[in-house]
């Protein structure tokens, strides 16, 4: 579900609610599902329809692997069927190994779903283990209903999702509407769309921005309405979805979607759809929308069935990865039968009120789990900031929004005002970050770490694009310094995605492959005694075998890890990369030591470490 980088601090914790995640175990008396009667009825009528939705779905044959898939665009549920593939039995992480995929395949026959749906008046529906499911499983996989570029983004080909270029695309030779090639339209943008968004006018108004900008607002929501009009099935899906309408009427989303969606659709579309009718699709896609993305330069958003009823937390145990137009939600962490299957609706990397301000504006309700009660955040600090009377104290936030910040070191106080003004100031740096520039991100890390402290979230967020920045650089061109650095922080990244998101994430693996590359580099420039006294550090290393044992064996852990972890993601290629380079540094080791007569060692068969770790290789 989409995210985006908030710089204020405008919304308070609201009331109180029970936390979702405190019901983890298997459903007991008064849990999930109530008696028939104490749901109204439409709601129940509702649930039926999702639940034929899911009951039918797990009686058929799963599908192959993403890549293999083929799907059909034009039968919704045939569709659907063929992609909610729900996984047999218990994979451990092992199983996800890419060259175990077949076989991994193999093993999901056809039989029971992993998931089944609970109600309670508080959460509405959500998705229950109705199983076990271990870490790193794929719980479910679900073609998408439709898909759309996000609203608010710029130029984007509205069939394949690519960003384009501010000013030099070229549009779609029927209608003007943005295409990355005149040939990408097909399946992703129907003749019948065509024809309405030519009344758009765009042609004639080539890259007019702004235009572009309303499109994008209107073009999920259009195309949910379109398959609705051609799929009875689609019609009743889309139908049982939570769309908040009546909330949104006063708010400030409901007046966007009165003037830019439903007036455009009806009056320049000329739509027959009732305005209540555009009104819910566009609360459908606002409120279940995924953020998908086919690549870095492929966003979108897209609107699924079953996983719309996936509730939110802030610890959630599932994540997505979108891949061949599919996506799959795989566990990151063991679900134990009758646990929620959870999803972040927001950046788990962002501070509480930032994710509260988030809930509350997109998806309308207040999350009461033990992070956002907690001011600490589960001890990560991540929106505490600096206090300027003590060197070492933090400023929490305090329970009422405009009640002063308090250090609980020294006492000292500082008003709400003073601390939105700061963060507010924090955002908009991180706003001009280059992020390309290393150096300036370098500026900025060390700026904001003055201000804020070294624990607030805007921090982390440079610290990660300092990551970014300098393992975007040819790795030959790294100083040892800039490489000991991202040790460091990604280290202690590692630390804080342990605390705040445990599990099988993308942000660990994407972690453990920078942090990877990065040492297998130093250990490498040590083995050729490329940079200065480095080949000593090898003589070292190699000295103490278990030491040097050990590191290795770490790293080619943290690999196999990472190899799991994205082994849908489009950086996967990283992830091979790094483990041959290492695989060839194993070896040269192995000679070295050997033709030095100092040890018969198998890296293959050390005894493991715990949790990776960062290993100091010195050399300054
Ligand atoms: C994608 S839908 C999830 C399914 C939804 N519960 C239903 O009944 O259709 C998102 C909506 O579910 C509700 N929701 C999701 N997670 C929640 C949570 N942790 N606490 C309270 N409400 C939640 C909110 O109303 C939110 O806008």
């Amino acid at each position: 579900m989409g995210c985006h980088m908030p710089v204020s601090l405008a919304m308070m914790l609201g009331a109180c609610v029970k936390p979702f995640d405190a019901w983890r175990r298997r459903p007991g008396p008064g849990f999930g599902r109530p008696p028939t009667a104490e749901m109204d009825s439409g709601e129940q009528r509702r649930v039926t329809v999702l639940e034929r939705c899911l009951g039918s779905l797990a009686a058929v044959r799963p599908a192959p692997p993403p890549q293999q898939e083929k799907v059909e665009a034009s039968n919704f549920s045939e569709r659907l069927q063929l992609n909610y593939c729900p996984t047999k039995r218990s994979e451990v992480l092992r199983s996800l190994r890419p060259q175990e995929e077949p076989a991994f395949a193999a093993a999901r026959g056809e039989g029971e779903a992993a998931v089944e749906i609970h109600w309670t008046p508080a959460f509405g529906r959500y998705l229950v283990a109705a199983r076990d499911i271990a870490a790193g499983e794929v719980v479910f996989r679900e073609a998408p209903l439709v898909v759309g570029p996000k609203a608010g983004a710029g130029p984007t080909c509205l069939a394949c999702l690519k960003a384009l270029p501010e000013d030099t695309w070229e549009g779609c030779e029927q209608c003007g509407a943005p295409l990355c090639r005149p040939q990408c339209g097909g399946r992703g943008h129907g003749e019948r769309e065509c024809e309405l968004l030519a009344l758009l006018g765009l042609k004639h108004e080539p890259r007019n921005t702004s235009r572009v900008k309303q499109l994008n607002a209107l073009l999920a929501p259009l195309r949910v309405l379109l398959l609705m009009e051609r799929s009875p099935a689609a019609k009743a899906i889309v139908d049982a979805l939570q769309s908040h309408v009546e909330e949104r009427r006063g708010l400030p989303i409901g007046r966007f979607v009165e003037t830019h969606v439903v007036a455009v659709l009806r009056e320049r579309l000329r739509l027959a759809f009732a305005a209540e009718e555009i009104r819910r699709a566009c609360g459908v896609c606002d409120t279940n929308s995924y953020q998908v993305s086919a690549g870095e330069d492929r966003v979108g958003r897209a609107l699924f069935a079953a996983a719309s009823l996936m509730n939110h937390s802030c610890t959630a145990n599932t994540q997505h990865w979108y891949h061949d137009d599919v996506m799959s939600v795989r566990a990151v962490v063991d679900i134990p039968e009758g646990a929620p299957v959870t999803y972040a609706y927001t950046n788990v990397l962002w501070g509480t009120r930032a994710r509260a301000t988030h809930l509350a504006t997109a998806k309308l309700f207040t999350c009461g789990c033990e992070r956002c009660l907690d001011p600490t955040e589960l001890g990560s600090h991540i929106s505490s900031v600096k206090c300027r009377e003590c060197p070492q104290g933090l400023l929490l936030p305090p329970a009422a929004a405009s009640a002063p910040w308090q250090c609980r070191a020294c006492g000292a106080s500082v008003s709400a005002i003073a601390i939105e003004t700061l963060v507010r100031a924090g955002g908009a740096a991180l706003g001009r970050l280059q992020p390309e520039d290393a150096r300036s991100v370098a500026a900025a890390h060390a700026h904001l770490t003055r201000i804020l402290g070294d624990t607030h979230y805007v921090v982390v967020e440079v610290k990660r694009a300092l990551v970014r920045a300098i393992m975007a650089t040819p790795l030959a061109d790294i100083t040892q310094a800039d490489l000991e650095r991202v040790l460091d922080l990604t280290s202690e990244l590692l630390r804080l995605a342990d605390r705040l998101q445990p599990g099988l994430t993308k942000i660990r693996g994407l972690l453990l492959l920078e942090r990877s590359r990065a040492l297998v580099e130093l250990l490498w420039r040590c083995n050729t005694g490329a940079e200065g006294d480095a080949a000593t550090h090898l003589e070292t290393l190699i000295c103490n075998i278990p030491g040097c044992a050990t590191l290795l064996q770490n790293l080619t852990e943290d690999l196999a890890k990472c190899e799991a972890i994205l082994l849908y993601d489009s950086r996967f290629s990283g992830v091979k990369e790094v483990k041959q380079r290492l695989e060839t540094l194993k070896l040269t080791i192995k000679t070295s030591l050997l033709s030095k007569e100092m040890g018969k060692i198998d890296f293959t068969d050390m005894k493991t470490g715990d949790s990776p770790r960062h290993v100091s290789i010195g050399g300054n």
